[in-house]
């Protein structure tokens, strides 16, 4: 058995900085993982479908650019060079992942972890053999994995997932996209832009269910202005195949309705990565749907165990898993007493336009009794929006009445997540709505229409 200081589970945006930082203080540290090095944000998340999204947008604009007074004799989308630009930019991030770790010294093993018991982890390597590996302090960074819901004929058909869609070297020819949130909203869009007719099915009575109606109604004004159907409040009740077309047989109130197409993409959400992980060999617990339960500082029912990133319940994005690292890491070796009570939560959701979140929805703050004001600005009275042609979505922050401090923002327009991520500094630093509306940015920038969106408060 071989003896490290600390294992860390999983390539994933929290584990690879923690195993890297841990190598560099001297630690001997390894690194298990059994797919590709980078994790899901790197190779089948963020990093391939941003990139996609933005050929998506450069196929968008040029079949748009008579609105910009631009005239082109038409185009083509080349698949195989779209594939091959998202492949180039992967393979650069997990290579250049793989080169920063072995640099810090992180001993790399490739292969499958499972607890042995309380502080030993067995590991099927690749090659067949199982090494055995034993620390004092272990980080699972397990992530997740596409969730398959439990719909009659679903697992007999060839579903596709946010994995395996991005695997296709051509557009599905009709995509039917099982859920409206994340996952389905930006990729229906990528694929609309890339040639599919794409169907969104959505259980909810709107997309993006937790966020403000206003938020919703802009989202599905947005796919329906794409040709994207849009389904809510639907029921799947069975999906079948008839004479090689996929069949999705849908109730939405008291109607039924027979969805068809070539394709159908599962995006209904994800589940933890610990079904083989063997966690009752050890003191973590996990709760009813498999998540590792963690306490404040991300330490599991077992001393000494970690876990980090989507593996735990709560919010799932790379920068939570990363800002895990962070915590666990300052607590470790810096003797922080950070937790992750107070921390930040922003979002963006890469829809085009952005979908910029922070703290409390409208909804949210009103339900949990706040006095609130609410600011809000359409983008199409937002000066640079109407100059790009780009007037989509609006500008709304939520603050408090007495106080004047921001509680929580929603930017749905061009550059949503970056003016969203302003607003973020100014809930950090507790500059108040009235200094940002008499604040000066220079013209004519996105956010020099946060002047206008406060001064909307004196209406
Ligand atoms: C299509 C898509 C788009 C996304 N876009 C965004 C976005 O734009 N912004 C954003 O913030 N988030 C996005 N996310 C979410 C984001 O990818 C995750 O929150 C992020 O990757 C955090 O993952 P993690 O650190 O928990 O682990 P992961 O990155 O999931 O890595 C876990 C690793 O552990 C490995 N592993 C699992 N079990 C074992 C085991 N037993 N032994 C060894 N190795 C194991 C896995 O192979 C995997 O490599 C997206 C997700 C998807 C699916
Ligand atoms: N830009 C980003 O930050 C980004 C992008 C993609 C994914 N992600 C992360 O990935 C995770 C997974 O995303 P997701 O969109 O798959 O999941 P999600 O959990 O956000 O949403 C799942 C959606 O599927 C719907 N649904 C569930 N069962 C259904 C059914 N039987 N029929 C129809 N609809 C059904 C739900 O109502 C919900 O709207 C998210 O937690 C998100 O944090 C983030």
């Amino acid at each position: 058995m071989e003896k490290f200081d600390a294992i860390v589970i999983g390539s994933g945006q929290g584990g690879n900085p923690l195993a890297r930082k841990m190598a560099e203080n001297g630690w001997k540290t390894a690194l298990i993982e059994q797919r590709q090095m980078g994790g899901t944000c790197i190779n089948d998340g963020c990093t391939p479908t941003k990139t996609m999204i933005a050929s998506a947008r450069v196929a968008y604009l040029v079949a748009h650019s008579e609105d910009w007074g631009i005239n082109n004799q038409g185009y083509t989308i080349d698949m195989a060079a779209v594939m091959g630009r998202k492949e180039e930019v992967v393979l650069q991030f997990r290579n250049n992942t793989t080169r920063a770790l072995q640099k810090a010294g992180v001993s790399i093993i490739y292969g499958s972890a499972a607890f042995s018991g309380i502080k030993t982890i067995n590991v099927a390597l690749h090659d067949g053999d199982i090494m055995e590996l034993t620390a004092p302090n272990i980080f699972i960074n397990t992530g997740a994995a596409p969730f398959i819901p439990d719909i009659p004929g679903l697992r007999d058909v060839p579903y596709l997932t946010s994995t395996t869609l991005l695997d296709m070297h051509a557009a599905p020819p009709e995509l039917i996209i099982m859920g409206g949130s994340y996952i389905a909203l930006e990729m229906a869009q990528l694929y609309r832009r890339l040639g599919s007719n794409v169907t969104i099915i959505e259980r909810s009575p709107r997309l993006m269910s937790k966020e403000d109606p206003d938020v919703a109604a802009v989202l599905k004004n947005m796919m329906e202005a794409e040709d994207i159907q849009v389904i809510t409040s639907a029921d799947i009740e069975k999906v079948m195949i008839v004479d090689g077309h996929l069949h999705v047989e849908v109730k939405t109130g008291s109607t039924s309705l027979t969805i068809t197409g070539s394709h159908i993409l599962v995006a209904t959400g994800r589940q933890p990565q610990t079904a083989t992980l063997q966690a009752e060999k050890t003191n973590v617990t996990l709760d009813a749907k498999g998540y590792i339960q963690v306490d404040e500082q991300l330490e599991t029912s077992c001393p000494g165990i970690y876990a980090l990133g989507d593996v735990k319940p709560g919010p799932a994005f790379t920068h939570i898993s990363y800002n895990d690292h962070l915590l666990i890491y300052k607590n470790l070796f810096e003797k922080a007493e950070l937790t992750v009570r107070t921390r930040q939560l922003p979002y963006c959701m890469f829809t085009d336009p952005q979908l910029g979140r922070i703290g409390l929805s409208e909804s949210q703050a009103r339900l949990e009794g706040y006095p609130i004001k609410v600011a809000r600005i359409g983008m199409d009275r937002v000066a640079r929006a109407i100059e790009t042609g780009e007037t989509q979505g609006f500008m709304k922050a939520i603050v408090h009445e007495h106080t004047g401090q921001i509680l929580g923002v929603s930017i749905i327009g061009t550059a949503g997540g970056e003016i969203m991520s302003i607003l973020q500094m100014a809930m950090l630093g507790g500059i108040t709505a009235t200094q940002i509306r008499d604040m000066i940015f220079a013209h004519p920038l996105y956010a020099e229409s946060l002047n206008n969106l406060f001064m909307s408060l004196e209406k």
